[in-house]
């Protein structure tokens, strides 16, 4: 995708071709209205098969799956970034909540909630097709105890007639008091724009959180910064577990080579040093094994320049800090 097909597409957009299409009518034509800048996480949870991934798709535009082989080190899996006149959302995967039946468990479950507890916005799934059962309650009884704000999404309502639908509506409504309840068909696009006003509404009054140049709209850029942001944690996680953010800072195509430009960030100079190396040896080799990795991504040959840098010249609320993983 090149940054000029957004320019390309249709205005207004079409049901049938979500995706870029999809994001350049929201950036067009919906607003939350009240003229302030929201920007914020949000995560959506529920049952196996609750249609969350398909949600994630719907909304971001783009099939897009991080694999980590150490998926712990990572708080948040960024799947999407979508970037609106009005505000930024940043949709993350957070793991799932079960019912404990060890004390491993409830300690799981503690690492869950802490990991809920930094997003902004959670949307509890419940499949339309299928009756609310004890795996939802448990849900809605285990979120009522969190700071973000929930909303209730009613998915795969193509699945079923109105009247089902309205018996759906109720029993959920019953479960919590839900900041909001809102049916959406991620497969026809039923909805999706309003489920996405409504998630926007609830995000709190922020600058954006990821940069905003013309390539920004692109998960791409978010997703080579998570995958240089492990290659620098390999082999150091023990040193700096959360203490590393990326930011790609610029993305020029030439030809068909890619040349990225990224900013790794640490809290210390000792840090600093723990990232380059020897001689600048380490920083050497994370490159080498990013730019594999990306390549990989993108199927395009790819210059990767990586500059470590200290959080502090960069942003100095803590609060940005923290939503960044630090
Ligand atoms: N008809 C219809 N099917 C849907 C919709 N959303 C999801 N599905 C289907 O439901 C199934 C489960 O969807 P997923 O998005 O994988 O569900 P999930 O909650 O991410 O599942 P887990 O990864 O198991 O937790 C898939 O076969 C989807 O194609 C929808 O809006 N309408």
């Amino acid at each position: 995708m090149s940054p000029g097909s957004d320019a390309n597409a249709p205005a207004g957009g079409a049901r049938t071709e979500r995706g870029r299409t999809h994001r350049h009518k929201a950036a067009r034509a919906t607003r939350v209205g009240d003229g302030t800048y929201r920007a914020g996480f949000a995560c959506f949870v529920g049952r196996p098969n609750a249609g969350k991934s398909t949600l994630t798709n719907a909304i971001i535009g783009q099939k897009i799956a991080i694999t980590s082989n150490k998926p712990q080190t990572t708080r948040h899996v960024i799947r999407g970034v979508l970037h609106r006149e009005d505000a930024q959302l940043v949709l993350v995967d957070t793991p799932g909540l079960h019912r404990p039946r060890t004390l491993l468990g409830e300690r799981l479950n503690d690492l869950v909630r802490e990991t809920w507890s930094e997003v902004d916005v959670i949307g509890v799934c419940f499949p339309a097709d299928e009756p609310v059962g004890a795996g939802d309650r448990f849900i809605s009884t285990e979120i009522a105890e969190l700071k973000a704000t929930v909303v209730a999404v009613v998915t795969k309502v193509d699945l079923v007639p109105p009247a089902v639908l309205a018996e759906r509506l109720l029993a959920v409504s019953k479960l919590y008091d839900f900041a909001d309840i809102v049916p959406v068909s991620a497969v026809s696009g039923h909805q999706v724009d309003t489920l996405v006003d409504v998630i926007v509404g609830h995000l709190p009054e922020s600058p954006p959180l990821y940069p905003d140049d013309v390539l920004t709209e692109e998960p791409e850029q978010v997703l080579i910064g998570e995958l240089i942001r492990e290659a620098a944690l390999e082999g150091v996680r023990d040193e700096l577990p959360h203490s590393i953010a990326v930011l790609v800072d610029e993305m020029l195509v030439e030809g068909n080579l890619t040349k990225i430009y990224a900013n790794v960030y640490v809290e210390r100079s000792s840090q600093k040093s723990i990232v380059i190396g020897a001689g600048g040896a380490r920083l050497k080799d994370v490159g080498i094994r990013a730019r594999a990795e990306i390549e990989a991504l993108l199927g395009r040959r790819v210059y990767l320049d990586l500059h470590v840098r200290i959080a502090k010249e960069w942003q100095r609320d803590p609060k940005q800090l923290r939503r960044l993983g630090f």
